[in-house]
């Protein structure tokens, strides 16, 4: 891979010295001081020349020099902290005109903007994931946060998904990161694994020792890639939705049971309601996309269940003995497996909701 040499500037842990940059416990900042770790982070997320890249967080700068040696074209870093401001602006300069610093919370931040004005190419959702990329270690309670926002703009191809399935790189707390990767019938499992799983395919790259890090938290950290899905859960999640807003203003459990034949209704509308611990008696609009997610992935369970109700529509109630014979019964599976249900309809393992630790 080529790499682009940098001119000379002083040793990561002498730059932190020399700018004074002492890690505030306030905004749980721990820096990555290891250039080995840095550049791994920088190469396991995929990051090659000519790449646009957004790193969230630069802090100091470590990830973000490891980011310019791979001779990109453009990066572009927003940071909270203005105490990092003259400490990033040696690298500015040794960038070539490569780095951007934008001042900025990356909860609000839009980053769409940047890249438009930058005349960065867009690319179509069904091509490849493009030479994009963000990138961030974050506080762990900023990374949560962030990652529900960035899924949701996923979702919606919003924001730095406006030009495709652009990748994404962050670290998270050990324990939250292998949530998130969770895999069917483990005990990692749990709702941010569903909640990812459904418009992205999260990888867990590696895990980062706590020494590698200034100060050494008290846990060890996790690095995940998100590479959006090229087709969401669209098809049960679309059904779900529909169904939800079947009644404006009217109980979710009674637009709930227009999915199901009359004689199932009642059982199969209690399963997926307390699957995904909706009350039964709140509005539509008040569903949070952990729970549609919840939802979507109960009914697609049902879904294989009962072949034929997928296509079931209650304006014509069509009997499932003669659904079930249809192309397309069941919904198509998406590259991952739903999760599996106990013999009361509900998965034990998915009641964990512990998953946005906050101590870093
Ligand atoms: C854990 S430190 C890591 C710094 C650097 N990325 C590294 O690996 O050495 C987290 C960095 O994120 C910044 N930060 C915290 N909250 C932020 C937010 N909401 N938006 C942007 N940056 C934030 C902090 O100021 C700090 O520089």
């Amino acid at each position: 891979m080529a790499s682009h040499k940098l001119p000379p500037l002083p040793a990561l842990r002498d730059f932190v010295h020399i700018y004074r940059l002492t890690a505030r416990k306030i905004l749980s900042q721990n820096y990555l001081m290891d250039m080995n770790i840095t550049r791994k982070l920088v190469r396991s997320a995929g990051i090659e020349p000519g790449a646009y890249v957004v790193e969230i967080g630069p802090g100091p700068g470590g990830i973000t020099r490891a980011i310019l040696e791979q001779s990109i074209r453009r990066c572009d870093v927003i940071e909270l902290d203005k105490r990092f401001m003259p400490a990033l602006e040696p690298l500015v300069e040794a960038s070539e005109n490569r780095l951007f610093v934008h001042h900025g919370d990356a909860l609000k931040f839009d980053i769409e903007p940047i890249w438009m004005d930058a005349k960065v190419p867009k690319h179509d959702w069904l091509d490849e994931p493009p030479n994009m990329h963000l990138i961030g270690n974050l506080p762990f309670d900023i990374a949560s946060p962030l990652i529900i926002k960035y899924l949701r703009e996923m979702s919606r191809r919003r924001g730095p998904w406006a030009f495709g399935r652009v990748p994404l790189t962050l670290t998270f707390q050990l324990e939250v990161a292998k949530r998130i990767c969770g895999k069917i019938s483990t005990l990692d499992r749990a709702r941010i694994s569903l909640v990812s799983q459904y418009v992205a395919e999260p990888k867990f790259l590696f895990e980062i020792p706590g020494r590698s890090f200034t100060p050494k938290p008290d846990v060890a950290v996790g690095v995940v890639k998100f590479v959006p899905r090229f087709e969401p859960l669209v098809q049960v999640v679309q059904k779900v939705v529909r169904h939800l807003f079947m009644y404006k203003n009217k109980e979710i459990h009674k637009c709930i049971k227009t999915m199901y034949p009359d004689d199932m209704a009642d059982d199969l509308t209690h399963e997926l309601l307390s699957y995904a611990r909706v009350d039964p008696n709140k509005t539509s609009h008040n569903v949070g996309i952990e729970e549609l997610a919840d939802m979507s992935a109960c009914y697609d369970k049902q879904c294989r269940r009962f072949p034929g109700l997928f296509l079931y529509y209650f304006e014509d109630k069509q009997p499932l003995e003669f659904l079930k014979n249809k192309p397309n019964a069941v919904p198509r599976v998406y590259g991952f497996t739903m999760p599996e249900l106990n013999k009361e309809g509900i998965s034990i393992k998915e009641f964990d909701t512990k998953w946005i630790p906050t101590e870093r």
